[in-house]
């Protein structure tokens, strides 16, 4: 059996296509221990990721608009050509907003992103509608992947099929699911610098020995290291985000004005959530003709007694 036989015919034993809230195709990732993922062809968003006792991992606002073509409020959005407000496009680019299609035949990807044989493959092509605002044609590739262990894997390939070179920043907008805000703390970003959404994106470093949560944090940390983790002690378990090709980290809780003032947010709903992105944003990637870039993420659920050791091990490389 070929490559190519082989994707789809697990790509039909592992998945199963629903429809999300506004009639669209989503395809739901299964994994043999009874792990799961949804992902809907609008925004090539995940919308769902649950672990194998069913528990959902990520965040939904109970007041999301399920309505297109707006991005739904929760789950993973894909911020592409740009990230927030720091170019000319509306507020993280476009592609979260537009209707991906299933990749039948996508190009092979290296042995350590497709180690899963649950997956899917979506891919977005430059359209005219979107030549409007940003004069580049791009082919955007998306696989998620959900391991035999959990892990949701999101690898995102940008080719550039344009005549001339292109820039964009990018983030895997990620709401993560916590118990309690106030209780939570990531570790990895200590004494990175930063740059301050709430301070016209001053810099800043990092002072404390773990981000915890007591007022509005909108930040971009720069060069962070490539594991960082996200403990929930109330729930005794830690997120550890892994992630290549994608040097910042930006962090974002909206608090309590903020999170009144969003009209498809509920008032107390900050409590319940934390954006951690994988991104690029303080240097742009660059993309000569033909080129292609890759950023992947990988997110893994572990109990928080196990987190810091391991955490220190991946570090210095020993794990
Ligand atoms: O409301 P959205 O367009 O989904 O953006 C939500 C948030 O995303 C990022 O974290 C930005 O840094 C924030 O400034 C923004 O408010």
């Amino acid at each position: 059996m070929g490559h190519h036989s082989a994707s789809v015919w697990d790509f039909r034993v592992a998945t199963e296509i629903t429809k999300d809230w506004n009639g669209i195709d989503q395809i739901v990732l299964r994994n043999p221990q009874g792990a799961s993922a949804r992902v809907s062809l609008h925004g090539a968003q995940v919308t769902s990721w649950r672990n194998e006792q069913g528990q959902e991992l990520l965040f939904t606002s109970s007041k999301a608009l399920f309505k297109a073509p707006k991005a739904m409020r929760g789950g993973i959005p894909i911020c592409f050509p740009q990230f927030g407000n720091c170019g000319s496009l509306d507020l993280h680019g476009f592609v979260r907003n537009r209707m991906w299609a299933i990749d039948d035949n996508p190009p092979p990807l290296p042995a350590n992103h497709s180690g899963s044989k649950t997956f899917v493959d979506l891919i977005l092509k430059s359209s005219d509608e979107n030549m409007k605002c940003w004069p580049h044609s791009f082919e955007f590739r998306l696989r998620v992947s959900l391991a035999t262990d959990g892990d949701l894997c999101l690898t995102s390939r940008v080719r550039n099929i344009n005549g001339k070179s292109f820039s964009f920043s990018f983030a895997y907008h990620t709401y993560l699911l916590v118990s309690d805000i106030s209780e939570i703390r990531i570790e990895g970003l200590e004494t990175l610098d930063y740059l301050d959404n709430l301070s016209h994106k001053e810099r800043f470093t990092e002072q404390g020995d773990a981000i915890t949560f007591e007022s509005e944090v909108d930040r971009v940390y720069l060069s962070a290291p490539n594991i960082i983790a996200v403990l929930d002690h109330e729930r005794k378990r830690t997120f550890l985000i892994r992630k290549e090709g994608l040097p910042d980290v930006a962090v974002w809780n909206p608090w309590e004005k903020k999170s009144k003032a969003m009209t498809d947010f509920g008032d107390d709903e900050y409590k319940h959530m934390v954006c951690v992105d994988g991104a690029v944003i303080e240097k742009p990637v660059n993309l000569k003709a033909g080129e292609e870039w890759t950023g992947k993420m990988q997110i893994s659920i572990v109990p928080s007694s196990f987190c810091s050791e391991r955490l220190g091990l991946e570090r210095s490389g020993l794990f």
